[in-house]
């Protein structure tokens, strides 16, 4: 691939300073290696050569097909990375990454509501129409010709990070399908969530393969069918619910987008303090309409954040 190899020479090598803070140091980096792009708001540590290559040797285990519902068609990696490395991968990931709390506002039927999305989010990737040339900007994918586009304007896209980039190539080659965006939500605690929704928007195409990674704490995945139409009641299907373990992976395919919807509820209780979930997607968006939305709804126009370990939590990065 001699876009990633000029792009890495680009970006990704500059030597780590001996360190000043108290901020670390983390497992699983140790080469010295960032990636970088003026659209970060800081650079991203790379994974250890051992590491990285760990990860091209996944997964652990072979997966599951769950497919004995009316349109659902899952395969569950239980675990697809092993624990020990889960574990170092979240707080890794958990450290190096921007975050960002995206509030943004909807309009349904004349009415305006404010929505305060619960959990961390972030993302990097560019669709289908574009690629990242030597200097982070994107050309057209068939002509090389640098793209000027509105929907690349307000939010500049971001390559995939080399420590992502490793997970996403080791599902690449496991699931057999293509994946141009990784798309992360942090959930600090039982009251982050994601309520029942379905990733079938249109900007994805028709039947799109979703790859979904658990890390760090293990949280509920529940599926239910959408509703049927009148007359097809009768073709029943249960509500699902799999408790996924750091690790774990589950790709979602075939119809699940269209007929299902999914979740993560929050927890309350003695639940609630659970030391934190890191859940990373990878997609294929097809046409810059996915771009602009994704760098909307999991960036937005808000401040940057960033994981204080000392203070073992997200604090605002002023850079
Ligand atoms: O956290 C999860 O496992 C699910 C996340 C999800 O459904 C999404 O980001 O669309
Ligand atoms: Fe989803």
């Amino acid at each position: 691939m001699p876009e990633k190899r000029t792009l890495d020479a680009f970006f990704g090598v500059t030597p780590k300073k001996p360190r000043t803070d108290t901020n670390g140091p983390e497992p699983l980096s140790g080469d010295g290696l960032k990636s970088m792009h003026p659209a970060y708001p800081h650079p991203i540590t790379d994974l250890s050569l051992s590491v990285s290559k760990e990860i091209a040797s996944l997964p652990a285990r072979p997966g599951k097909v769950i497919n004995d519902q009316p349109d659902l068609d899952l395969l569950y990696f239980e675990p697809y990375i092993p624990s020990y490395l889960a574990k170092d991968l979240f707080k890794f990931l958990r450290q190096e990454l921007p975050f960002y709390r995206v509030e943004y506002d909807i309009n349904r039927g004349g009415l305006s509501t404010h929505i305060k999305t619960p959990r961390w989010t972030t993302v990097f990737g560019l669709d289908d129409t574009s690629i990242f040339n030597e200097a982070g900007l994107p050309i057209d994918s068939k002509t090389g010709v640098k793209v000027s586009d509105k929907k690349y304007d307000t939010i500049p896209p971001r390559p995939i990070p080399k420590c992502l980039e490793d997970l996403r190539l080791s599902t690449e080659a496991v699931t057999g399908c293509k994946f141009n965006f990784c798309l992360v939500n942090y959930y600090a605690s039982g009251a982050d969530s994601i309520s029942y929704h379905s990733d079938d928007e249109r900007f994805l195409g028709l039947d799109p393969a979703i790859a979904s990674f658990s890390l760090g704490a293990r949280r509920d995945f529940m599926l239910k069918h959408k509703p049927f139409p009148p007359g097809e009641e009768d073709k029943a299907s249960k509500p699902l619910k799999l408790p996924l373990a750091s690790g774990d992976m589950i790709l979602m395919r075939g119809t699940t987008q269209s007929k299902w919807l999914h979740s993560i509820p929050k927890r309350t209780g003695k639940n609630a303090e659970d030391g934190g979930r890191i859940n990373i997607t990878f997609r294929r968006a097809m046409v810059k309409g996915g771009t602009e939305n994704y760098y909307n709804y999991n960036v937005g126009s808000g401040p940057v954040y960033r994981w204080d370990s000392m203070k073992k939590e997200m604090m605002l990065w002023k850079g």
